[in-house]
């Protein structure tokens, strides 16, 4: 295994250009399992550079568009190589950033290279569609256009996997990009711009420039030369960021929190059901949007999944990732660390019971990172912040129910609609799952977490602005639709 041991800087890429910010200022990019590990330094930018990269884009967008999907394609099928290539040293840079262990990172940057295959080859599909107009001597069709500019705004919990299912898509259609990734995680970007730039990208086609949200976000957001923004994040941000770009009527997708449900019903297999509610609540550090958050859990089955579950959750090592053996790693920032402590404390507060977990871990191996023991609670009413907000942490709410209809109401009573999961052999529950559930992602004997890159993604109620991404479902964000009446 490779570790980089030297710092290196990394410049935003302005039209083909790596450069420094004119603000002089830079940042550095901590290990959150060892923040005296500096993973890189990073530019803090101004609207200047935000400006250079969208005028760039402006102007190269038109040349870009007049390729065939083909031609674009060729330029994502050859940047899936060079990832592909450099999967071991990014997925270790992924791990360094954000703290995700190294197989869960190989993995992401596995499915950048698959993601960037899928949209290399959508150059090669339809674009439009044939109706048969009223008047029989007319030809009337359909004919997507890119939007023009595309703005992404992407977050640290993924930060290869978002940041590629955004750009890619947003190429092949034709539309050029600036991305403003995560300063937590700028670095992997930076890794994957490069990866763009060997494979040839024509100049200005695509942008990145690190730095505030408050700056270089909202600067995307509010530009008028930036005609859409897709954004993954809180769901404070991304309200914000709607608002900014339907002010100026620019088109907008938003990604943001999710509280999903697993419910475990009196007939599920039970490995099964604690395998999985483990993997959907922990991986990662809890830090996906569609983590498992509450599980909701048939009374007559409800002493044996806790006692089974309990056994799994003691088998949990935490530590850092690059480390063989670590099965979970650090919260990926301070910030998100002292998140999760407070909604442990407020559980305790408003009275439910701690059943494993709780704490900040501390001695050698842990004091200089942000790790944190994974966490379950039992007696959880629905009304408990725990119940109720995102937490973004490996904190699990134990919930009793005594019928199905009760699971139901209790799974649909939160504010976020995005993944739901159940565990039943009953076919009559799995169906009434799937036509009751309010969520977008809707899982059966699988995970709360899990994502197919061809399939739509998105969230009901206040997870998405009701939009999807990937798969297909990305060309309704990425084109305009014409109508065309030919006589
Ligand atoms: N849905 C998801 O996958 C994610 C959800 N979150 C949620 O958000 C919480 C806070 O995490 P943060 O990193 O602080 O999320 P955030 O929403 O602040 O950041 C997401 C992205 O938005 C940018 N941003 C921040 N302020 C902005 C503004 N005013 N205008 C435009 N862009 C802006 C950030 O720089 C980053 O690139 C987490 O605890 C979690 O609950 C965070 C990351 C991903
Ligand atoms: O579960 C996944 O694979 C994707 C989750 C995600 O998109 C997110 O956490 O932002």
């Amino acid at each position: 295994m490779t570790v980089e041991t030297t710092t290196k800087t990394y410049l935003n890429f302005i039209n083909g250009k790596w450069e420094a910010s004119s603000s002089g200022k830079t940042v550095a990019s901590n290990n959150p399992s060892n923040r005296d590990d500096v993973v890189g330094i990073i530019q803090v930018s101004t609207k200047e550079e935000l400006d250079q990269a969208v005028f760039a884009a402006k102007h190269s967008q038109k040349a870009w568009k007049a390729l065939t999907g083909s031609e674009r394609g060729a330029y994502l099928y050859k940047t899936a190589d060079i990832l592909e290539n450099r999967m071991d040293e990014i997925a270790e840079t992924m791990t360094r950033e954000m703290g995700k262990t190294l197989p869960e990172a190989k993995g992401e940057t596995a499915r950048g290279v698959a993601i960037l295959r899928y949209y290399a080859g959508e150059g090669m599909r339809k674009v439009g569609d044939v109706i048969p107009s009223t008047d029989n001597k007319a030809l009337m069709f359909t004919s997507r256009v890119p939007l023009g500019v595309v703005g992404v705004i992407s977050p640290w919990n993924f930060p290869v996997a978002i940041p590629i299912w955004k750009m890619a898509p947003a190429l092949i259609y034709g539309n050029s990009v600036v991305i403003k990734p995560a300063q937590e995680t700028a670095v992997t970007c930076a890794k994957v711009i490069e990866c763009f730039e060997k494979a040839g990208i024509p100049d200005g086609v695509l942008n990145m420039v690190t730095g505030s949200g408050s700056v270089i976000g909202q600067g995307l957001v509010e530009h008028p030369d930036v005609n859409g923004i897709t954004f993954t994040g809180s769901n404070e941000v991304g309200k914000m960021v709607g608002q900014g770009a339907l002010a100026r009527g620019a088109k907008y997708q938003l990604e943001m929190g999710g509280k999903n449900p697993v419910i475990v019903a009196a007939d599920a297999d039970l490995d099964i059901a604690v395998e999985g509610t483990i993997s959907g609540a922990f991986r990662s550090t809890g830090q996906k949007c569609t983590a498992t958050s509450r599980v909701i859990i048939a009374g007559e089955i409800y002493e044996k999944f806790k006692e089974k579950l309990l056994e799994k959750v003691k088998e949990i090592t935490v530590g850092n990732g690059m480390e063989d053996g670590i099965w979970m790693g650090p919260s990926a920032n301070e910030s998100q660390l002292n998140t999760a402590l407070s909604y442990i404390e407020a559980g305790k507060q408003e009275g439910a019971t701690l059943l494993i977990g709780g704490n900040r871990l501390t001695g050698a191996a842990y004091d200089k990172g942000y790790f944190i023991e994974p966490t379950v609670f039992e007696n959880v009413t629905t009304d408990m912040k725990i119940a109720q907000e995102e937490i973004f942490g490996p904190v699990l709410a134990l919930i009793q129910v005594n019928t199905f209809e009760e699971a139901i109401t209790i799974a649909n009573d939160v504010k976020f609609g995005l993944s739901a999961s159940i565990y039943t052999k009953d076919i009559q529950s799995m169906l009434s799952f799937i036509e009751n559930m309010e969520a977008g992602l809707i899982r059966v004997n699988a995970e709360s977490a899990g994502v197919e890159l061809q399939a739509p993604f998105g969230g009901m109620k206040q997870s998405s602005s009701h939009s999807r991404e990937q798969g297909e479902a990305a060309k309704e964000f990425f084109t305009a639709i014409k109508t065309v009446f030919v006589k």
